[in-house]
Parts: structure tokens; sequence; C-alpha cells
């Protein structure tokens, strides 16, 4: 390669020194520099001083040191030729370089390697500086550091021979092979010493058929040993070297060999002139001086010389580089041919040594570009899209970066703090999950037994309940390192990619052992293998991805201190082969807290901030009013009434605040800015108003909290919020049909005082529906259709019953939805005055609380029940907030009854 580097500065030397002749005359014979001898003797000195061994090369080095200095003899303001620099500062090199060898100062080289002689390094270096230029800094240092270490280590000694036997020979696509296959090599011995592995196979002579082997810089074995010891100690500090090293290496010398292609055919002036016809019959045909022409296509001549000729007659010309070729134009090819037959009858030349003509097609440098344009732009595509794969994962891996696992580890000592206090309500799957605990602290207690170790668990449940930070407690509890990773990280648009960051990712917990790894979102990836082909056919990637896991599950020996731990909302979804025994053999499932859960999470999270409040009733009254509440969301509440707290300098967060930040958590934030006309604001007022009374006058219904018209989230213009008893787990039919008599109350009333009725109870019809449907479909709940129950799936076709059912079950939920509506409309007709009173007031007030209410009507006629009393039934405090819905304007359904 090296060869080719320096051609493309003694190209740049030609050019320069040909543009110059072009300004003064061309083709004069030089006089060389005085400094010339002394020069060559220092390039000996130096190869010798360097290369103690290589005699056989010292000839080659010498002779081209001399060519070089040759060339250089002929500009007129010289630099000194490498190695020669120290000459003027009094300090010899032949001592410096006496100093190199005797190997005081510099490590010895490897085996099968040799260094570069300087010429070769100043090539590089010329081409770096210019390379150096568009590229980011990262790069340059990169590049910079790897043209550092070819220097320090050289290069393979069948690399540099190839150098000496191509020197200032034409590129060929056979030489350019060679090349690539030359430094490539070199890239991955490199890459293998950095390892440690180089001990085994240094020999970069093994291909070389000349069996040079023994050569130059061979280090002794005991030399050679320790140096690859210590580079395996740096190798356990630095896991990835081996791939950093091996793409810093390769991607400095393929830019340095494409920039040297591109170089040679964008810039045909390095390797190319035009000249006139004259020029070429004066200058070169007239002297005997041409071996043959080549007409190319677009009506130009390429001249080719007799090189040794050429250089005894012009020994400073450019012609005499074997790239070289001088081009003159013609008009037509008949008459080219016409005149260089005059020509050489002109000149007496005999028949049968008439110059030869070919006729050839020749691509200039751009016509080559362009045709090479979609390969390198292709090249450039893989190569953008690499870096940018890998961009996130930090570090310039390019493609083989890809495959790199992009887990966040997090170190025991330092980031992991989560503890089992922190986790609050989940105390038989904390109970669970102590198991692994035990086992990654004391593992001798079990394998003592002969009990195998379980290898993982997945944590399941609805977003938010907290399976990420049981997980993070499990290692923070067991003091050991914690992998973090979510599903959709291996999921890549290349084949191959995810299997591989799965193998990446468990090699480093085994390095890291005993450590957690835990996978998010698994159901990205552990999809059931059957079901995810969907439409279009199977997810290759994704099973390779899941096989991968299956696999290095099986890998674990059951003493590695490996525990996986996976979280997923879907656990439905996931293949079966993940929840055998041997892999996730644990299945714990998470849901959202109950009443007693919430408090806990609560009094978790408001240590956290500063209140005078009661925590005791606080939490209560809290967890009260969020039912269906993940952790999450409570974390989310506490933070909002903080901020809320914040916003209106209050000392201390106040029970007020925290209401209000659920509300708005629940309700989404006041529509101030929505203006109803008066004639809207009335209707709403008596829709609203409805629902209030059916919640206060129907034994069953949710004890009523709130009335309010005022627009909140999207599209609700009022809500009446109740507030169901406890957390819901059954719903028996009367509980039902009150509730849907409760949610038909808005349109009721509407009939019951306008004389026509808004689009506004679109939402209350869709959950009567709902729940009508579900009671018949699924709850078993209809005479007529008694205990069936059909699936409602929405990919299926065709229904899973035959038509007659299918009018039963219409017919049925028509009539359960008519019974509710006739037991809304017999309540409310009895209760219009109540309706009015209720609904003026909610003009006048806008919202309506429970004391409002029990002024307005009286206490209601049920008993409440007793939670709700505790925190809800005295008048003390403010005005509670809603229960959550869906921004409607109606109650929220309960979920499905067991
Ligand atoms: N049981 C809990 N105790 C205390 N805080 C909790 C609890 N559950 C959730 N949280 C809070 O909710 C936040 C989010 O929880 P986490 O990320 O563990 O949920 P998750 O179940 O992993 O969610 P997802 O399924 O969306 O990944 C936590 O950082 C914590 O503040």
């Amino acid at each position: 390669m090296s060869s080719i580097l320096r051609q493309t500065s003694s190209l740049a030397r030609i050019s320069r020194s040909s543009l110059q002749s072009a300004v003064r005359t061309s083709l004069r014979p030089t006089n060389h520099s005085p400094l010339l001898s002394s020069r060559i003797s220092i390039q000996q000195a130096r190869a010798y001083a360097t290369e103690p061994k290589q005699n056989k090369k010292k000839n080659g080095a010498t002779k081209d040191s001399s060519e070089v200095a040759g060339k250089k003899g002929t500009e007129p303001s010289i630099k000194p030729a490498p190695g020669t620099e120290n000459l003027y500062n009094g300090e010899s090199s032949l001592t410096k370089n006496a100093e190199e060898s005797s190997g005081s100062s510099e490590p010895p080289l490897a085996e099968g390697m040799t260094k570069m002689n300087p010429e070769d390094e100043e090539a590089i270096g010329e081409l770096l500086e210019t390379l150096k230029k568009g590229l980011p800094k990262g790069q340059v240092e990169v590049i910079e550091r790897a043209f550092e270490r070819i220097k320090l280590e050289g290069v393979p000694i069948e690399l540099r021979e190839f150098m000496d036997e191509n020197r200032g020979k034409p590129l060929t696509l056979a030489t350019a092979a060679k090349l690539t296959r030359l430094t490539s090599q070199m890239a991955r011995k490199q890459a293998e010493r950095d390892m440690g592995l180089g001990s085994k196979n240094t020999d970069f002579q093994s291909s070389d058929p000349k069996g040079a082997s023994g050569g130059a810089g061979s280090p002794p074995p005991g030399g050679n040993k320790k140096r690859s010891d210590g580079n395996n100690q740096s190798n356990k500090q630095q896991p990835f070297s081996i791939g950093d090293v091996k793409l810093d290496m390769s991607t400095f010398l393929l830019s340095a060999f494409v920039s040297y292609l591109l170089y040679r055919m964008v810039m045909p002036g390095e390797s190319r002139r035009d000249i006139t016809y004259q020029e070429f019959q004066s200058t070169f045909l007239s002297k005997g001086l041409v071996e043959k022409l080549t007409v190319t296509n677009g009506g130009k001549v390429r001249v080719d010389l007799h090189r040794e000729a050429t250089q005894s007659m012009y020994p400073d010309s450019p012609a005499v580089n074997p790239n070289f070729h001088y081009y003159f134009s013609i008009g037509s090819v008949e008459a080219f041919e016409r005149r260089l037959d005059e020509a050489q009858n002109e000149l007496g030349i005999p028949t049968s040594e008439r110059i030869p003509v070919n006729y050839a097609t020749e691509n200039d440098g751009w016509a080559l570009l362009l045709n090479f344009g979609p390969t390198l732009l292709f090249v450039g595509a893989i190569f953008y899209l690499s870096r940018r794969a890998t961009s996130g994962g930090g570090g310039a891996n390019g493609v083989f970066g890809m495959g790199k696992s992009r887990a966040k580890q997090f170190n025991h000592e330092t980031d992991v703090k989560v503890k089992f206090a922190d986790v609050a309500g989940m105390d038989e799957a904390k109970a669970e999950i102590m198991e692994f605990v035990a086992f990654l602290k004391t593992p001798e207690q079990f394998q003592r037994l002969g009990a195998k170790i379980p290898r993982g668990a997945i944590l399941s449940g609805p977003p938010g309940t907290g399976k990420t930070l049981l997980a993070k407690a499990t290692a923070g509890e067991s003091q050991v390192p914690f992998f973090s990773v979510s599903g959709s990280e291996f999921v890549e648009m290349f084949v191959g990619v995810g299997a591989s960051r799965v193998r990446d990712l468990f090699a480093m917990a085994r390095k890291n052992t005993p450590c957690i790894i835990f996978i998010d979102e698994i159901d990205a990836i552990g999809k059931s293998r059957g079901k995810s082909g969907g439409w279009g056919g199977g997810n290759d990637e994704r099973e390779a991805t899941l096989n991968q896991i299956l696999t290095e599950m099986d890998g674990f020996n059951t003493t590695e201190q490996v525990v996986v731990l996976a979280g997923t909302n879907r656990p439905d979804v996931l293949d079966k082969a993940l929840m055998r025994p041997g892999r996730f053999d644990r299945h714990i499932s998470i849901d959202r807290p109950t009443m007693e859960g919430r408090k806990q999470i609560f009094m978790v999270h408001l240590k956290k901030i500063v209140t005078n409040e009661d925590l005791e009733y606080l939490t209560g009254r809290l967890s009260a009013l969020t039912p269906g509440f993940s952790g999450a969301d409570i974390a989310n509440c506490v933070n909002e009434a903080a901020l809320i707290a914040a916003r209106t300098s209050a000392k201390s967060v106040e029970m007020l605040h925290f209401e209000q930040a659920i509300e708005r958590v629940i309700g989404g934030l006041e529509r101030k800015s929505l203006v109803l006309s008066p004639e809207d604001k009335k209707t709403v007022a008596y829709h609203e108003a409805g629902h209030a009374i059916c919640g206060w006058y129907f034994k069953y219904a949710d004890p009523l909290l709130k009335v309010s018209i005022i627009p909140r989230g999207q599209g609700a213009l009022g809500y009446a919020q109740y507030l169901p008893a406890g957390d819901t787990y059954l719903m028996n039919v009367n509980q039902l049909m009150d509730r849907m008599a409760m949610t038909l109350g808005g349109r009721v009333s509407e009939e019951l005082h306008f004389e026509t009725v808004t689009s506004g109870a679109s939402d209350d019809f869709n959950k009567v529906t709902r729940l009508a449907t579900a009671m018949v479909t699924k709850w078993g709940m209809s005479k007529k259709l008694g205990p069936l129950h059909f699936q409602d799936d929405e990919n299926k076709l065709h229904k899973p019953f035959a038509e007659a059912t299918a009018q039963t079950i219409d017919s049925e939920v028509r009539r359960i939805v008519d019974e509710a509506y006739t037991q809304c409309k017999d309540l409310l007709t009895e209760k219009k005055k109540e309706i009015g009173i209720v609904a003026e007031e909610l003009l006048a007030k806008e919202m309506l609380d429970r004391n409002d209410m029990v002024r307005l009507l009286g206490h209601r006629p049920f008993d409440d029940n007793k939670e709700f009393t505790k925190y809800f039934g005295g008048s003390q405090m403010s005005a509670p907030p809603p229960f959550p819905t869906e921004n409607t304007d109606s109650p929220a359904e309960p979920g499905p009854a067991v």
C-alpha cells in the first residue's frame, strides 16, 4: 500500500514539477543538488539501522531512495529528506537510528513485521494531510493513532516486499486486489495481537511463496511473549478492543486506498498531458522515442514511449514515469493515419518497423468516476447507515459495531441505589423475587442441596406498575451489576444484528457474573413465533433474535450466576418456549395496586416532598381517590402536586394541591378558553344534573363526588364523577343496571327538559351498549342466551355464532338497554324538580361537590361505604376530585367482572 501512497506523493511532486516546467521550458536537463549524495547515504544508513537483517531489501531501498532523492533534487527549494533533518541540528540521525535499532527506546517488532522506510512514511504522512481535511476531528484522531501505530509496529514483510516490487509500476486490478488483501490481513493480525492471539499465528509470511521468514525485526521469543501478555492484560480492561482496533486500522487503510484510487481517477493531469501533433512529431516521433500509439475514443491518441530511451534523453521529464502518457487530438482517424504514414515515410522508417497503432476505448478519469458512481454511492450509503446505526452506541464502530449490545450497565456500587423498601405494595412479587436475591448472594446454599438455580423470571403487568423498579431493586439488594436493555433495541433492519446483540449482551454478562440482565418489553422480540407472521409472512429477524435468547439461556451452566429478568405488558403473546422451565422459570404477575398498595406507594413518594399534612390521613384519602392508578400514575400525581404548590409559592404541598393534581391527571387540563353559549351551557347543566340525580337516588350507583360543567381535556363539556366503593372486582346485575341507568341519565334529562335532544350523549350510549353486550355475550346475564362466552376478536371475519344467535344477542342487548332506560326515565320523571334545582345551581356555580348536593337534596337515602365516609363523609375537606373517566360526561364503566 505504501508504494501506492508513495506514488501519490511522487505523482504530486511530478505534477508540481511538470507545472513548473510548463511555465518555464519543458523537458530541460537538470543539475542535481550537491546535497544528493549525502542524502542517499543517510537513506541507506536508516534502512540498515532499522532493518538489520534485511540484506535482500537493502538494495531496493537504496535504489528507491536515490530515485526519489534524484527527483527531489530538481526542486529549487529543497526540504531535507526524511532522515536528514537532524543533520543540520548537529544530531546525527545515524546515531539516532542506531539507538532505535538497539531497541533501547522502541519496542521490538513483532514477528513477520518490518519498519517502513522513511520515504513511505513521508508519503503516507502527505496523503494523510490531504485526507484529514475532509474528516471530522474524531476520525482524524483515529487515523493519526493508526498511523503512529504503523510507524511504531511496522508493516508485514510481505506487504513491504510487495510495495517494493510494485514501486513505480501502474496499478492493475490484480495489484489492487493483492494490496487490499495484504492490508486487511495486516489489520486482522494487528487485532489478533491485541487480543493476545498473535502468539498463535503471527507469521505474515505464511502465504509468501518466497518465504522470507525470520526476517527483519523478529523479536526474541521472550520479548514477544511479554508483549502479548501485556496486551492480554489491557484487553481484559477493554473487552472490545478487537473491534475497535480492527476497524480503526482498516478504516484508515481503506480510506487511504480509496482516496488514492479517486485521486488517480479524478486528477488526470497527474498522469497525462495533452500536446499538439506537431510537438508529438518533433519531440518524440522524429527522435524515435515512440513505442506505440493508441487511438482512443473521443478523438485522442495516447503516446507510449520507450521509457529507457526517453529517460536518457529527457531525464527530468514526467514521461519517464510509467503511468504518464502524452495525448494529442486528431480530426479523424483516416487523416491521422495518413499523416502518420507521411511522417514515417519522411523519416525513412521501414515498413517492418512502423509504429504500431492500436484502437481502444479508454475512459478518462471523470468518465470512470461516473461509471463507478453507483458503486461508490452504495458503499458510501452503507458506511453512512452503519455510522448512524452505531452513533447511539458511541464510537466509530462502523458496520461491525452494529452487532454490539446496546444494554446499559448500571454499577451496583454507584448506580443501582434502589432497594426493596422503595418498591411499595407488591409483597407477593417481592417475596418471589427475593429468592433470586438469595441465589445471587449465597449460591452455595442452593447448590449444596443439588437445587438448580432459576434462570430467570418474567415480570408481567400493565404499564407503570413497577416492573423495572422491581428488577432494579433486585440488583440493588443483591449488590450485583445490572444490565438493562429494551427488547426493541435488538430489532434492526439488518438481519442477524438482533441475534448478534443478544450474543454480545450475554457475553458481557458472563464476564460480569454474578449479575442481572433485565430485558424490558420483551414482547418486542419474544412474540409467539407462529403468530408473529401476520400478513406479510414470518419475521425472520425477530425469530432469529428470539432463538438466540433461547440458546443463550440454555447455554448457562448451572453455576453461572446470571439471572435474566424480563418485563412485558403482554404475557399472553409470548412464545411458549420462553416460558418453559429452564428459561424464564418464574412468572411474576404485577397488577395495578390495591387500595392498600396505593397507600404504601403514596407513602414512598410522599417522603420525597415537603408536606405538613397528616400522612396517614393523606395517603388514605389519596388512595381512595385514585382507583385504577398504577405506581407510575401515583408518582406522577405526587410530583404534579409539588409542581402546583411550587407554582403558587406555597410553603408545603397541601391536600388541595394533591387533589388538583389528581384531577388534572384524570380529566386533563381545564379548558378555560372554551366559552359555551348560554343555551349550550344550560343543556350541559341539565345533562349533568340528570347524571347527578341518578347517582344520588339509585341504591347501587357509585357515590357521587362531584359534578361540573367546566370543560376539561378533549371534548368533555362537563362531567359527573363518582367514587366506586373501593376496588371493584365483581359487579352484580343490580349494580350494572343502576350504572347503565345512571349513564343514560344525561339524555333522559335532556328529553324531559328540552324540546329536542343533542349529540352530547353519544359516548354514554357507547358505554351502555358495551356494558349490555358484555352482560349478554361474556357474563352470562341473559336468560335467553344462557351461560355462553363469545370472544370478540376483531380480526375474525366470521362470527363465532349462528345467525339466529346473533339475532338473539341483538334482541337481548336491546332489552337490557331498554330496561335501563325505563328505570332511568321513571326516576328522573319523579325527580324532575330536583334536576331543575341542581342544574340551576350548577349554572350559577359551575361545580358542585358532595356537600352542595347534601345542601340541595338532603342526605343520600342509602348507607355509603365505610372508606368513603371515613375520607369523604365529613364536610371539612375541599371538593374531592373526579373518578377516572375517558374524558366523558358520564361515569366510567367497570373492568370485566371475573
Ligand atoms: N410499587 C411501586 N412503588 C414505588 N414506586 C413505583 C411502584 N411502581 C411504580 N412506581 C413508580 O413508577 C415509575 C415507573 O415504574 P416502572 O418503570 O418500574 O414501570 P414498568 O412496569 O416497568 O412500566 P413499563 O411496563 O411501561 O415499562 C417508577 O420509577 C416509580 O417511580
